[in-house]
């Protein structure tokens, strides 16, 4: 596991898994829910989806690409996508 390079700030690559990971905290599940509703119109835009899971005012986002069996170009463009919503 290493810490993401700038152009991924904040996002932590999972080499052995070969996926990249992030958190989110927003102030409130409405605020947690709204992001979620952009980044999904972002990935239906793309093409590609995260897995992810919300608890409250938690998102926790997991970007591989499924059919390659581990980290792509998309992951990398959707991870961008996301922290410019952020
Ligand atoms: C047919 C469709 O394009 C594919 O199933 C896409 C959809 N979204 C996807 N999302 C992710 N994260 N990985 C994929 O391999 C993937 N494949």
């Amino acid at each position: 596991m290493e810490t993401a390079r700038p152009a991924l700030a904040g996002w932590t690559i999972e080499t052995g898994a070969s996926k990249l990971t992030r958190s989110f905290k927003f102030e409130s599940f409405t605020q947690a829910f709204g992001f979620m509703a952009q980044v999904a119109l972002l990935a239906e835009k793309a093409g590609h989806h995260p897995d992810w899971s919300n608890s409250y005012n938690k998102v926790e986002i997991t970007l591989s690409t499924h059919d390659a069996g581990g980290l792509t170009q998309k992951d990398v463009d959707l991870a961008q996508k996301i922290s410019a919503l952020v």
